[in-house]
C-alpha cells in the first residue's frame, strides 16, 4: 500500500521575481507508518546502519531505512528472514523500511558475473556458491523481507563501457539503449511477479538511459505507462563528472508523475540534496554521511571539516555549533545533567586513537546534519521561504569551518 499527499509546491513569484522551482512537500503513507517528505534515508545495507543504534537513529528522526536484497540474500538468507516475518522483526525497526533489488550490487562483482536477458548469474562472494538473480528471485526475496518499498530489479548502465572492446570508454548511445530497454523488459517481469506474489507493499521503476536525455525520456515514459506507484531515477552516482549527474537530475525527476514519489538512487553531497529538491525529488539515499564519518570527514552548516587534522587538537568546540545532536549538544537528563555534547579536541583524539567511539559519534552527526538539512527544507516548503533557504544554505557552506 502507498499513498503520496502534496502539501507544498515552489511557484514562482512576481513580485519578488523568485522563479520558483519543482520542489515539493509531501506525505508518504506506507504500511509501516508515514514518512514527511524531502526525506533523507540512511543505508543500512546488512539489516544495520553502520555502527548506529536504531534508538539513535529514531532520536534523530529517521523516518524510512534502507536494506539491500542482495547483501541480506548471501547473509544470513531468506529462510532466516522467513523466521523473522521478515527484516523489520530481523532488525527491529518498526518504521518503513525500502529494499534495493540488488542489480546495482550484483553489476558490481564485475568479474564474477554474467548477464543475461534472463538474470545474472554470478558467484556469492561469501562462498563461492553459483547464484541467479532475476526479476522473479528479486521480487520473492523483497516479498519474504516485506520492505514498504520495493524497487524493480534492472540493471544499472555503467558510465564507462564494460564490452571488451571499448573497456573504460564513455557508454556509449546504442549501449546505453540496450540497458535501458532490458531494464524495461525486467521492470514488467518485476511488476508481473509481484502481482503473482500479492505483495501488499509498494514497487518503484527505475528510470534508467546513461547519460541521454532522449534515451531517460524514452525510459521514463515506458515506466509511466506501467503505472508504477513510485519512480527511482537510478544510473547517477556511478562515477561520471558531477555535471553530468546534475544534468541527468535536471531532466528527469521532474518529468515523472506529480502525483507520485520520486527517488533519485545514491545521491548525494548536502549540495546535491538541496538541488535535487529544487529539481523535484522527494526521497534520497546516499552512504557518504556514514562512510565519511568513518574516514573523518564531518558535514557542518558552515563546510566540512577532517577531524583528524591538527588545528583540532586543543579546540573545546562542537563540530558545528548550531547542531543539535548527541556528538554536539548531547542529551540533558531529567536530573538536569547532560550526557554527550563532546569537543572537536575529544573527538580528534578519539580518531587519532582510532578507537571505535569515533566513527559512532561521527556517523551519529553526519546523520542527523543530513536528516536535520531535510527538516530544515521540508519547513521551508511549509512557509513558502525554500528559495531563500536556498540561498542562504549555500552562503553559509561557503564560510568554511
Ligand atoms: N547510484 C545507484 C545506487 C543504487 C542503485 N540501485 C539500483 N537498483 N539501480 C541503480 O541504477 C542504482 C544507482
Ligand atoms: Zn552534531
Amino acid at each position: 500500500m502507498l499513498t503520496f499527499d502534496l502539501l507544498h509546491t515552489d511557484p514562482a513569484n512576481a513580485d519578488t521575481g523568485y522563479a520558483g522551482s519543482h520542489a515539493r512537500r509531501g506525505t508518504l503513507t506506507l504500511n509501516h507508518g508515514v514518512v514527511q517528505t524531502p526525506i533523507f534515508m540512511p543505508v543500512g545495507t546488512y539489516g544495520t546502519v553502520k555502527g548506529v543504534m536504531p534508538s539513535s537513529l529514531e532520536d534523530m528522526g529517521a523516518q524510512i531505512i534502507l536494506g539491500n536484497t542482495f547483501h541480506l540474500w548471501m547473509r544470513p538468507g531468506q529462510d532466516v528472514m522467513q523466521s523473522f516475518g521478515g527484516l523489520h522483526g530481523f532488525e527491529r525497526w518498526n518504521k518503513p523500511i525500502l529494499t534495493d533489488s540488488g542489480g546495482f550490487q550484483v553489476w558490481s562483482l564485475g568479474a564474477m558475473r554474467k548477464i543475461t536477458e534472463q538474470g545474472v548469474h554470478f558467484s556469492s562472494p561469501v562462498n563461492g556458491d553459483k547464484l541467479f538473480m532475476s526479476p522473479e528471485v528479486s521480487m520473492q526475496i523483497q516479498t519474504t523481507l516485506n520492505s514498504d518499498i520495493v524497487m524493480q530489479l534492472d540493471e544499472c548502465t555503467p558510465y564507462l563501457s564494460v564490452e571488451p572492446k571499448t573497456k573504460g570508454q564513455i557508454t556509449t548511445e546504442r549501449e546505453a539503449r540496450t540497458s535501458m530497454e532490458m531494464s524495461l523488459r525486467w521492470a514488467k517481469r518485476s511488476q508481473d511477479e509481484f502481482a503473482r506474489l500479492e505483495n501488499p507493499n509498494a514497487l518503484f521503476g527505475i528510470v534508467q538511459g546513461g547519460m541521454f536525455e532522449h534515451l531517460r525520456q524514452e525510459s521514463l515514459e515506458a515506466l509511466v505507462a506501467m503505472n508504477f506507484p513510485g519512480y527511482a531515477v537510478g544510473g547517477v552516482s556511478v562515477g561520471e563528472p558531477k555535471d553530468e549527474m546534475l544534468r541527468i537530475m535536471a531532466h528527469s525527476p521532474h518529468r515523472l508523475p506529480t502525483n507520485k514519489p520520486r527517488y533519485l538512487m545514491g545521491v548525494g553531497t548536502p549540495e546535491d540534496l538541496v538541488e535535487g529538491v529544487a529539481q523535484g525529488v522527494d526521497m534520497f539515499d546516499c552512504v557518504m554521511p556514514t562512510r565519511n564519518a568513518r574516514n573523518g570527514t564531518l558535514f557542518t552548516r558552515y563546510g566540512d571539516l577532517k577531524i583528524r587534522n591538527a588545528r583540532h587538537k586543543t579546540d573545546h568546540g562542537p563540530l558545528d555549533p548550531t547542531c543539535t545532536c548527541y556528538a554536539c549538544k548531547g542529551v540533558t537528563r531529567p536530573d538536569g545533567s547532560v550526557s554527550g555534547g563532546f569537543s572537536r579536541a575529544y573527538l580528534h583524539h578519539l580518531d587519532r586513537c582510532a578507537e571505535m567511539l569515533s566513527p559512532m559519534l561521527s556517523s551519529i552527526h553526519n546523520l542527523h546534519y543530513y536528516l536535520n538539512l531535510m527538516a530544515e527544507i521540508r519547513a521551508s516548503l511549509e512557509s513558502g521561504t525554500f528559495g531563500a533557504f536556498r540561498a542562504q544554505f549555500k552562503a553559509d557552506r561557503a564560510r568554511g569551518v
